[in-house]
């Protein structure tokens, strides 16, 4: 008996049945997937560490409060370059592992690729990430993180701040009251015979106490766009100013809106009956410009406008036109499309706009703040934790993570060996997975599990490093479809999972015993004792733990069969960890998973296939 060998996974088969085609060197090719992507990134599953020999580099792109400065140095080398070009920024980015930035840095698509790899996770120093490339960054396997909460109040009071002073048009007077007109005379005096210079001013600030005349809060009604944390902190502040708040955020729950005395009202009801409305959505496809010509018509005549949120949202040649039109009484904004706007933007210099420069949150507390909650989630994720302010993963909470943790190597290993049992050229496309589970099924995250079975299937055949960021990707970059079914079980819920089963259709495979009644690759496994288990193997029950390597052999039930296998890799010096024998009927056909420490050479595969009844047989990797 011969036995091929795979090269990309070492894999080594043999089957009896077509035994003059095989050779020992010959190479058995591995399941194909349809042309994808391909990488040379190394990168763990959930674990983005650097090198464990070096401290890894953070590039800090824009100011960070000094808190979080400490925090980085204590783990990484850290670069504080602020102002880079985007070429520089594309240049040194490949020699760092992480990038903080705040929103004035666009992390392109550009950025992901020219860091070779080497960037695992880009830390936002803020909310809003519209400035990152998140598509870039999954595609790359790279975490993007934010700091979501630390300068909500900021954001909310500079917000009330804004419209307090549009209302009574403080930054207008200020600025009247300020002005002047500075005359400067030089003379020449003759019979001194020197120069002389004469300074007046002319044309003082103006006292208009008639042009600043503004408009009351109390008894307003305040439409609220965005009903987020900095939405629903301003609507509470605004509350406290005896205004009638109405908010829209067609994902908000309406208890939490009518807990604060907020009412959750459509679209078009906000636009209409609002005096006052303060934007705090995000920038997406689905908000940008959403204030335009056409909703500036729907308005209330004379309403005014607060922007803390994203510039994008507002189209602003159509609030220009607004405001020339009386439409729109006033606007106060923090944020533009272009940030700096143009130094002639009509909306900027326009009489009845107030602007700041983006100081949402740009208060001293909250930037000690953002830096702290910043330099945590980078540490963390450059540590391996998976992160609780992850952007472009899923969030599992720790104590999820902690229980799942087994079922995650199951997952994975499951992955593994389905992969590794489908016969070459077959083009795995089509896997199922079905958890067997006493737990209710919104109590049972399946996305880690999902994201390591697929680091299963993909990782023995490529070159590209699976992760819980960019498993679907990965898995859709290789037309690889994984449909997950839930199977509910009677009995505790006290453990997550009962069993977890991968089936690959429209395969041939290596092993002929692996194939289910019904066609498909099926492997099943399960955790004991902590220890994941392979339980079943195409119709064949077994019980082998899922550690080392395994054998499958296929063959005829009779007594004496476990002795010769293990006499052989006993003679060959490798050592068996585990051995279970699953049959059909006594004396039929039986399936012997073999748990092996080391990999046994071809010589040793070729033996066992030499054992006159071992029909078939496969050694997979795990
Ligand atoms: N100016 C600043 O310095 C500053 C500071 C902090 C936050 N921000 C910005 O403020 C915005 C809100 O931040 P947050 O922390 O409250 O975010 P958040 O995610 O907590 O809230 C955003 C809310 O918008 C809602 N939303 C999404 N699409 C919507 C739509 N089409 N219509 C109405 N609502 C929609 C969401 O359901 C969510 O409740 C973000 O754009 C953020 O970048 C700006
Ligand atoms: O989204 C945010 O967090 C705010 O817009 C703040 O941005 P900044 O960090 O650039 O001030």
């Amino acid at each position: 008996m011969a036995a091929t060998t795979s090269t990309a996974s070492s894999n080594l088969l043999t089957t009896k049945k077509n035994l003059s085609s095989l050779s020992l060197t010959s190479t058995n090719k591995l399941p194909t997937f349809p042309p994808f992507y391909t990488s040379s990134r190394r990168q763990r599953f959930i674990v983005l560490s650097a090198s464990l020999n070096s401290k890894p580099t953070v590039l800090v792109a824009e100011k960070l409060g000094e808190a979080g400065i400490n925090l980085l140095k204590d783990f990484a080398n850290v670069d504080c370059s602020y102002n880079l070009s985007p070429d520089e920024l594309c240049t040194k980015i490949s020699l760092c592992d992480a990038l903080i930035v705040r929103s004035g840095t666009k992390v392109s698509r550009e950025v992901f690729e020219s860091s070779g790899g080497r960037l695992k996770v880009v830390g936002r120093a803020g909310v809003g990430i519209d400035n990152v490339d998140l598509s870039a960054a999954t595609e790359h396997g790279c975490l993007v993180v934010n700091a979501p909460t630390a300068n909500t109040i900021a954001a909310a009071e500079h917000g009330i701040a804004l419209l307090a002073a549009m209302a009574r048009n403080v930054a207008q007077a200020d600025a009247s009251l300020k002005a002047g007109t500075l005359v400067l005379t030089i003379g020449f005096d003759i019979p001194s015979r020197s120069t002389y210079f004469n300074c007046f001013l002319i044309n003082a600030g103006k006292w208009q106490r008639n042009k600043y005349v503004g408009v009351s809060l109390v008894g307003k009604t305040l439409a609220v766009m965005g009903f987020g944390k900095v939405g629903s902190e301003v609507a509470r502040r605004a509350k406290g100013l005896g205004m009638h708040v109405i908010a829209h955020d067609p994902y908000a729950p309406a208890d939490r809106a009518r807990a604060i005395g907020v009412e959750l009202v459509s679209f078009d009801e906000a636009m209409a009956t609002a005096d006052f409305i303060s934007l705090h959505m995000p920038l997406t496809p689905a908000t940008a410009k959403i204030l335009n010509d056409e909703t500036f018509a729907k308005m209330k005549k004379g309403v005014r406008i607060v922007n803390v949120a994203r510039g994008g949202v507002i189209d602003e040649d159509a609030l220009v036109r607004a405001l020339d039109a009386g439409i729109v009484a006033q606007a106060a904004l923090d944020v533009f499309t272009v940030e700096p706007p143009p130094q002639d933007s009509k909306l900027v210099q326009h009489e009845r706009v107030t602007v700041t420069p983006h100081l949402g949150a740009s208060t001293v507390e909250a930037q000690e703040g953002v830096a702290i909650e910043i330099a945590e989630a980078v540490v963390g994720a450059l540590k391996g934790e998976l992160a609780s302010t992850a952007v472009n993963a899923p969030m599992v909470p720790a104590e999820v993570l902690t229980e799942l943790k087994p079922y995650v190597v199951l997952a994975e290993k499951l992955g593994r060996l389905a992969v590794q049992l489908v016969s070459g050229g077959s083009g795995v496309k089509d896997v199922k997975v079905t958890y067997a589970s006493s737990r209710a099924p919104d109590d049972l995250d399946t996305r880690v599990l999902r994201a390591m079975i697929t680091k299963g299937l993909i990782e023995p055949i490529s070159s590209v490093f699976v992760n819980l960021v960019n498993a679907d990707f990965s898995a859709k970059q290789r037309g690889l479809r994984l449909s997950e079914e839930r199977i509910h079980l009677d009995g505790s819920p006290e453990s997550p999972l009962d069993s977890i089963q991968v089936q690959i259709a429209n395969v041939e495979s290596k092993f002929a015993s692996a194939i289910s009644e019904t066609g498909e690759i099926k492997v099943e496994g399960r955790v004991k004792d902590g220890i994941p288990h392979l339980t079943k193997v195409g119709s064949f029950e077994v019980d082998v733990s899922l550690e080392g390597s395994i054998i499958l052999c296929r063959q005829v039930d009779q007594p004496g069969m476990i002795g010769k296998v293990g006499s052989v890799l006993g003679e060959q010096n490798v050592n068996v960890s585990f051995m279970s024998v699953g049959r059909i009927a006594p004396r039929k056909q039986a399936v012997m998973a073999i748990g092996v420490d080391e990999q046994p050479s071809k010589e040793t595969l070729k033996m066992i296939g030499d054992i006159p009844a071992i029909e078939e047989f496969v050694f997979l990797k795990l």
